[in-house]
């Protein structure tokens, strides 16, 4: 298949200045991802996974270098990159439909199209008797499900993932896993997650991106090796090459340990 670079970042550095100085979070990041690739980015805390994604999507600037999405400098959110986040944030006045059709509405692409896309997506997402419900009759991955489904009903070409599995049990987090894997890649969407979770990330992605801190730059990258990465997470998680794959971002992350960090937990 034909590859088409859909992000990238280039020299990519980002200082914070606030009152109490100035803090280099991260220096010289340079990654491609392409189109329909599913990439993750783990590290130690502090490492600069969340600002790389912040910068990703457009919002703030880079301090130094550049982030482009199909070729074009990125300058500010856009509707081609959702951003889907560890918290829902969905409003408890607004019912399940209004909830996920809030991005169509804020585009202003509420159309009987962009509603009748929103129906799809929660019939999908197995939420087809919950439109008319509350958040607050939802359980937390249910509430999940539809803040996908509001990511996804703008029709992002990107969508960025920020630890959305974090808060949920065990069990619906693996199911959720599943469900967001299989939709991305039936849309053909190109997404970059960041996760504490090791086997999540070789559970999900193409290509694992380990981060190293003081400041944040790219350590290593794993490619995901086909008979995993095509399966489904549940899937890749019972074969045979996984634990391998697991134990070497593992050991890559312990090293940073024993420089004096915390990778933040192994979860498996
Ligand atoms: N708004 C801010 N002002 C100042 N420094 C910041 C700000 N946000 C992040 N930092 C610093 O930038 C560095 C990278 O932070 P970032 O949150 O991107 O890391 P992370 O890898 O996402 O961490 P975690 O895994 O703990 O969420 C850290 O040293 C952090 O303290």
């Amino acid at each position: 298949m034909k590859q088409e670079t859909v992000l990238e970042l280039r020299q990519l550095t980002h200082v914070y200045v606030n009152d109490k100085g100035a803090s280099l979070a991260i220096e010289h990041i340079n990654l491609k991802v392409e189109r329909g690739e599913f990439v993750s980015l783990v590290g130690p805390s502090g490492c600069g996974k969340t600002t790389v994604l912040s910068l990703l999507a457009g919002l703030f600037p880079p301090t130094k270098g550049q982030v482009l999405l199909n070729g074009d400098q990125v300058s500010g959110p856009s509707s081609k990159v959702g951003y889907m986040l560890q918290q829902d944030y969905l409003f408890p006045w607004r019912s399940i439909k209004e909830n996920a059709a809030i991005g169509l509405e804020i585009n202003d692409r509420k159309t009987e199209k962009g509603l009748q896309y929103v129906d799809e997506l929660l019939e999908e997402l197995g939420l087809p008797d919950s439109a008319r419900k509350y958040p607050q009759e939802l359980s937390g991955g249910m509430r999940q499900r539809v803040a996908l489904a509001r990511t996804l009903a703008t029709e992002p070409e990107v969508l960025l993932l920020d630890e959305p599995f974090s808060a949920l049990d065990l069990h619906i987090k693996l199911q959720l896993e599943d469900l967001v894997h299989q939709t991305l890649k039936r849309l053909g969407k190109t997404a970059v997650l960041v996760t504490h979770d090791l086997a999540e990330a070789v559970a999900m992605s193409d290509r694992v991106i380990v981060l190293g801190r003081n400041p944040g730059y790219i350590r290593s990258e794993l490619a995901i090796p086909d008979e995993i990465r095509l399966a489904s997470p549940m899937t890749a998680r019972k074969l045979s090459g996984f634990q391998g794959l697991f134990e070497r971002l593992w050991t890559e992350l312990d090293r940073d340990d024993n420089e004096g960090g915390s990778t933040g937990g192994r979860s498996q």
